[in-house]
């Protein structure tokens, strides 16, 4: 081996730079400027609405410069992975975490599925150990997980000798168009197929009726620690459901069950929670210098997802500063034209790409590889001293120091030091010899007096603690990359329904908020740490998202307000500047749309998105800062509210998929009681505005074509939410909904017309 080939690099960083896109930002940009300028020019001759439209859209033009700040760096990556195998003599070893917690929203099928697929990655299995967190304490995943493992001992000699791409079963049975080569059509493969066929298809028959039963089994044996407890109030259970005690590299990787100590009294920080009490567990057992860390849902898809990612964290030459190597969350089996905008294409392709071009890319809590020693609160070391950036957590920490940073278990303690001194931990005694331990550190009190969730692991108090995490190791100068390999590495469900969704982006914009008012405010991290200042902008355009909501929410109802007083909030036909707000108009939304078409994805996925981005930012955004607002005053703490996942095609189509699929549902959750209310304001002042009931104009200054346009843009915008009214059952909006937001309707234009009686 030549000393030329080890120097190559491993991966190759590429500029996505278009100057086309660029200028199209800046025309955008331009316009904006141009509108907020006329506005403060024409301020005396126009009243309330003029000046609110002003601040809509000063607002709208800072959220641009951020975005162009995000975009204008896009990169991506490529690896070599012969490279690799070149180059290091031998692979590190990786920890494995798969997070569940709860059996009915998350289904353990789904969950073995995520768990077979990562025990058969292109990897030698002695390197690999596989944890799964169970917050719910279901005997029904631990009985899940053990009969795949039984299955796994066929399932990935299978995978291995056929070189099977797709390693989830659920998956590989249901989509066999692509075993084309001969070898896949062989007698043998066949016959070996349909065996391993049966097999899956036994256990799923075997997990389907134990989920039937109150309990999958008696509880007792394994199972015993199960008997009488409470979901939310239960000692640690941990199982070592498989050991490859001999270390065979073709064999099948440790597979260890943890349900964490739950007590009522004690916060658990729910995923963040989960995800210490892996590490713990695991710096114990295995103490991988890597972890890799997934949802339930998100199999693995690519089984050479590994090498990619080690293609990164073994690069010498950037290896120094660079913390975690994402990969995208993209799901399978999305519906048709994506109706209620939760497959995040074009967020993960041009923010995603686009923070990876600044400091790194955003840590999405799921596809992620991170270095333990990361995760444990250590710096970078600085280029010019060779020594860590900032001296808190280090490799040089005394025993105590140790301790109060990592709680107490003397045992735990040492594999940190080690970790932190990246030394390779002692496997000859085996796993199971440090149980006890384990069973100390999964403890709920553990974490007590300890800097868990503040300055090591998972960061708590936010419930988008993948954010939170990732900039918090920003925060210390670390890098990061988000690495797009085909086939894509991880594929997962996203929810399937329109109150999930709502849902899932409440959460996300409680979360964000809370990290925006916490001391990991990303300024006071620029400010005192080491985020760079690009970097800041970009985490603050998705700290804002919750207050995007009032901007939108104030912008929507303004062609309402006017068509009802009889005012203008944009130019008149007959001013020239009225080519300013139709012009932005425009381009931006093609300029939108091309990014659909570029992502590979339909006109009708970009009508879908931004329709729904229309809704969200009007409702779930909105209840988003609500619920800050309410932990702010101590009125209520904020929750992790799991989403629901289904598994669609278990057949050969997914054409079975229910047409209706697609069709926004309601239920009678407040969260819907915005939108309606805004949709019934544009269809009042509508109604106003074109049987000419509007109140004679003030000056000249009526409302005309721009207000209706906007108007019906809006309606067409909230059309899922015109069939809801009109719907019956669950695609119906409850009455009680319906009345709600008939009342503030009625308010708001009675509001409207008594401003005009007054003025
Ligand atoms: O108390 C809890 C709550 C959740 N989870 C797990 O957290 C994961 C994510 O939960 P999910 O309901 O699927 O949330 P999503 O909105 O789909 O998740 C996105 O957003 C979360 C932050 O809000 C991130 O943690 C996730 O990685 C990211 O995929 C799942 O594996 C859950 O089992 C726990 O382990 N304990
Ligand atoms: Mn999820």
């Amino acid at each position: 081996m030549g000393s030329a080939k080890i120097s190559l690099p491993l991966y190759e960083r590429i500029s996505l730079k278009s100057s086309i896109k660029n200028a199209f930002d800046i025309i955008i940009l331009t316009l904006l400027l141009s509108i907020l300028l006329y506005r403060l020019l024409s301020l005396t001759n126009h009243g309330f609405s003029w000046v609110l439209a002003f601040l809509c859209e000063l607002w709208f033009t800072f959220c641009w410069l951020m975005i162009m700040n995000i975009k204008w760096s896009r990169v991506r990556y490529k690896t070599y992975q012969d490279r690799l195998l070149q180059r290091v003599a031998e692979l590190p070893p990786v920890d494995v975490f798969v997070t569940t917690a709860d059996p009915v929203l998350e289904p353990p099928i789904i969950t073995i599925n995520t768990v077979l697929s990562l025990l058969a990655v292109d990897y030698p299995a002695h390197k690999l150990a596989c944890y799964v967190s169970d917050d719910g304490c279901s005997p029904l995943i631990l009985y899940s997980l053990i009969q795949a493992s039984n299955f796994a001992k066929q399932w990935i000699p299978f995978c291995k000798k056929y070189n099977i791409q797709l390693r989830a079963p659920f998956r590989y049975f249901s989509n066999r168009n692509y075993s084309t080569s001969s070898r896949e059509n062989s007698k043998e493969f066949l016959q070996e197929w349909k065996l391993v066929k049966d097999e899956y298809e036994k256990l799923r028959h075997k997990i389907e009726n134990a989920a039937q039963k109150p309990t999958p089994c008696e509880l007792s044996g394994e199972f015993e620690a199960f008997a009488d407890i409470e979901r939310r109030n239960h000692p640690t259970i941990i199982k070592v459901i498989w050991e490859n005690k001999e270390r065979l590299s073709g064999g099948l990787p440790h597979l260890i069950y943890i349900s964490r100590e739950k007590h009522p009294k004690h916060p658990h920080h729910y995923k963040a929670g989960a995800m210490n009490v892996l590490t713990r567990v695991s710096g114990l057992m295995t103490n991988a210098p890597y972890m890799l860390n997934v949802d339930c849902d998100m199999h693995a898809n690519n089984p050479k997802l590994f090498l990619h990612a080690m293609c990164f964290l073994l690069n010498s030459k950037g290896q120094n500063d660079l913390a975690f190597v994402q990969f995208p969350q993209i799901f399978y089996d999305g519906l048709k034209d994506d109706p209620f905008g939760n497959q995040l294409v074009v967020l993960f392709e041009y923010m995603g790409k686009g923070a990876a071009g600044l400091q790194g890319a955003f840590y999405a809590g799921t596809g992620c590889f991170h270095r333990r020693k990361v995760i444990y609160g250590a710096s970078p070391y600085d280029k010019q001293t060779r020594r860590p950036k900032s001296t808190a957590i280090n490799e040089n920490m005394t025993g105590e120091e140790l301790v109060q940073v990592f709680g107490s278990s003397k045992e735990f303690v040492e594999t940190a030091a080690d970790a932190l001194k990246e030394q390779p931990a002692d496997h000859a005694q085996g796993i199971r010899k440090s149980i006890e331990a384990a069973y100390q550190v999964a403890g709920c009190r553990y974490e007590y007096g300890s800097r868990w969730g503040s300055k090591a692991g998972w960061i708590y108090g936010s419930t988008s603690e993948d954010i939170q995490t990732g900039l918090s190791i920003h925060a210390r100068g670390w890098k990061s990359v988000i690495y797009f390999p085909e086939p894509p590495a991880f594929l997962g469900c996203a929810p399937t329904s329109g109150p999930d969704s709502l849902t899932q982006q409440k959460r996300w914009a409680t979360g964000l908020l809370e990290i925006l008012i916490s001391k990991n405010c990303p300024i006071i991290h620029t400010l005192f740490g080491n985020l760079q200042f690009r970097q800041c902008l970009a985490y603050l355009y998705l700290l804002f998202w919750g207050f995007c909501s009032i901007p939108e929410l104030c912008y929507a109802i303004l062609p309402a307000y006017c068509l009802i007083t009889n005012s203008n909030f944009l130019p008149k036909l007959e001013e020239t500047a009225c080519y300013i707000p139709i012009a932005l108009f425009v381009i931006f939304n093609l300029y939108n749309l091309q990014e659909y078409i570029a992502t590979s994805q339909s006109i009708k996925a970009w009508w879908n998105n931004q329709r729904m981005g229309r809704i969200i930012s009007t409702s779930a955004w909105l209840f988003g800062v609500i619920r800050m607002i309410l932990k702010l005053l101590g009125i209520s703490e904020t929750v992790f509210e799991v989403t629901q996942k289904d598994q669609f095609a278990t057949d050969d189509d997914n054409d079975g998929v229910d047409a209706r699929a697609g069709r926004f549902t309601f239920d009678k959750s407040p969260i819907f009681v915005p939108v309606t209310t805004i949709l019934l304001v544009q269809l009042t002042s509508l109604a106003i505005g074109l049987l000419g009931l509007r109140p004679p104009a003030d000056g000249g200054q009526g409302s005309g074509p721009l207000e209706i346009v906007c108007s019906v843009w809006l309606v067409l915008c909230l059309w899922p939410f015109l069939k809801g009214m009109i719907g019956k059952g669950k695609y119906g909006i409850p009455l009680s909904t319906m009345s709600k937001s008939s009342a503030l309707a009625l308010t708001f234009v009675y509001l409207c017309r008594r401003s005009t009686q007054m003025g």
